[in-house]
């Protein structure tokens, strides 16, 4: 697709239906990762804004849990209408923004229409729950209790830049449907998208101030906003040095987590190498390996390793690298700062003896898709998550130690086991300390109504669509206690 030069905009923050600007009179450039230009320019807007879109979301949220759940999914429908009708624009400006290419962004749109859509009915068809005291010793038969859920307030909606849209709907969608209000923080780099999805949102007619976007500086509003009272309950997705610092400062709410990874893709020595070599490129390299369910690092059999490799190099070469524009699979990093980082891990890796098989080739921040192989666990490479189109392959000699090394790491996302023998997949899988593991398939969140949870440092709380809605929820008991 060609480029449509946009003229540089100024984009209004979001706060009781309307669309303002700050009052600081203060904005953040957005410069997109492969124009090299700036596209447009965000609010950063100042605490007393942050005071005044909270107080109007407690406002609208008591209306909007009152109402009734079909009126509710009605607005929902309505807006992953909007989202529908407005692809190829919300695509472009994702595209643009984030450097993902516009195939991808087109699907990250239909997904979250989908999304959105999946939850409504989710939501339609779950139910409360009643209890008779006499199932407990002593317990009367006539006292019965009536279990529903209900909304928790004010969600903050804090999404990463990879997903600027979908993981700002998944986190969006489940809130509105159980009756809360949103205030939504993008990620700076992806806040137009955030917007150009918001102005969907509010051509579906949602009542004022039910949600709001905040833009702005992280180091004005990002700790004041998660320590703010009036917020409820925090959904975040992004790094786990943020997630820690996030939760150290949010009080006594619930959080729901979404960290970093390194999963890694265990291959036995009866895997179908070609087969497992097309989850694995698929796994670690899709969108540049800007994905917190990456592939991160392969932990392969010694005796299958120079076949793998050999198939995998092969496979690298057929990536298309370049403009996201023209649908590559490698584009350009989000930034040069990441670009540095995934250099700093290759370059160490070879000074410390691992072998570059293909790879180690940038210009600015595109980098283009790199294999490294003997890869020991001295090198930062085999335990650090670059976010970056770098694959380490480390040599095991047995099963055990894929499992011992596989959990020696601080994140615990995801994993894939791939071989043909499925009591051994069930037997690693078994063993693996992560959230989710693929066998014979490449990690990845979806489909978005299977749960999705990290542990140790990949993150707590679970998502997926019943699971987002039970985190945003909590049980309300009403006793009846019956004359005898
Ligand atoms: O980057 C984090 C996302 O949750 C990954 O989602 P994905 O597996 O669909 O790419």
């Amino acid at each position: 697709m060609k480029t449509k030069v946009l003229s540089l905009l100024d984009y209004k923050f979001y706060v009781n239906g309307e669309w303002k600007e700050s009052q600081t009179g203060q904005t953040i450039e957005i410069k997109s990762p492969y124009l090299y230009e700036v596209i447009g320019k965000v609010q950063a807007i100042s605490k007393n804004e942050v005071d005044e879109a909270i107080t109007f979301a407690h406002e609208a949220q008591k209306e909007w849990a009152n109402i009734s759940l079909q009126q509710r999914a009605d607005y929902l429908y309505k807006w992953a209408d909007q989202l529908i009708d407005k692809q190829d624009e919300i695509a472009e400006i994702i595209m643009k923004e984030v450097g993902k290419s516009f195939k991808d962004a087109k699907n990250e749109v239909l997904r979250t229409a989908d999304f959105i859509r999946f939850t409504v009915e989710e939501a339609l068809h779950m139910h409360g729950e009643s209890m008779r005291g006499d199932s407990f010793p002593g317990g009367s038969k006539s006292k019965i209790a009536i279990i529903e859920r209900v909304p928790l307030g004010v969600i903050l909606a804090i999404p990463p830049f990879n997903y600027p849209v979908n993981l700002a709907a998944s986190k969006l969608a489940p809130a509105l449907i159980s009756g809360n209000a949103v205030i939504f923080k993008p990620a700076t780099q992806g806040a137009i998208s955030g917007i150009k999805m918001i102005e969907a949102l509010h051509a579906a007619g949602f009542p004022k101030g039910l949600v709001n976007i905040v833009t702005g500086r992280g180091s004005v509003i990002g700790d004041y906003l998660v320590e703010h009272e009036g917020i409820n309950m925090i959904s975040f997705t992004g790094g786990t040095n943020t997630g820690i610092h996030l939760a150290k400062k949010a009080g006594m709410i619930p959080l729901v987590l979404e960290l970093g990874g390194k999963d890694p893709g265990i291959v036995c020595e009866d895997a179908d190498l070609h087969e497992t070599a097309k989850h694995i490129i698929s796994g670690a390299f899709s969108y540049s390996g800007q994905r917190c369910t990456a592939i991160k690092r392969v932990l392969v059999h010694e005796s299958v390793a120079d076949e793998l490799v050999e198939i995998l190099n092969e496979e690298i070469q057929k990536l298309p690298v370049g403009s996201p524009e023209d649908d590559n699979t490698i584009v350009p990093l989000i930034d040069d700062e990441s670009a540095d980082f995934v250099q700093s891990l290759i370059d160490d890796a070879l000074k410390k003896g691992a072998k570059l098989v293909t790879g180690n080739k940038r210009q600015h921040n595109l980098i283009y898709p790199t294999l490294l192989d003997h890869v020991t666990g001295v090198m930062k490479v085999a335990w650090e998550e670059p976010f970056g189109p770098v694959l380490p392959v480390i040599r095991v000699c047995s099963d055990e130690e894929a499992i011992k090394l596989a959990n020696e790491s601080n994140f615990g996302l995801q994993a894939s086991v791939f071989t043909k023998n499925i009591n051994k997949a069930f037997l690693i899988a078994n063993k693996i300390e992560a959230g989710s593991v693929q066998i014979n398939g490449r990690t990845e969140r979806g489909p978005d109504h299977f749960p999705f949870i990290g542990v140790k440092g990949s993150g707590m709380g679970t998502q997926g669509i019943r699971m987002s809605i039970e985190s945003m929820t909590r049980e309300k008991i009403t006793v009846v206690n019956l004359a005898e």
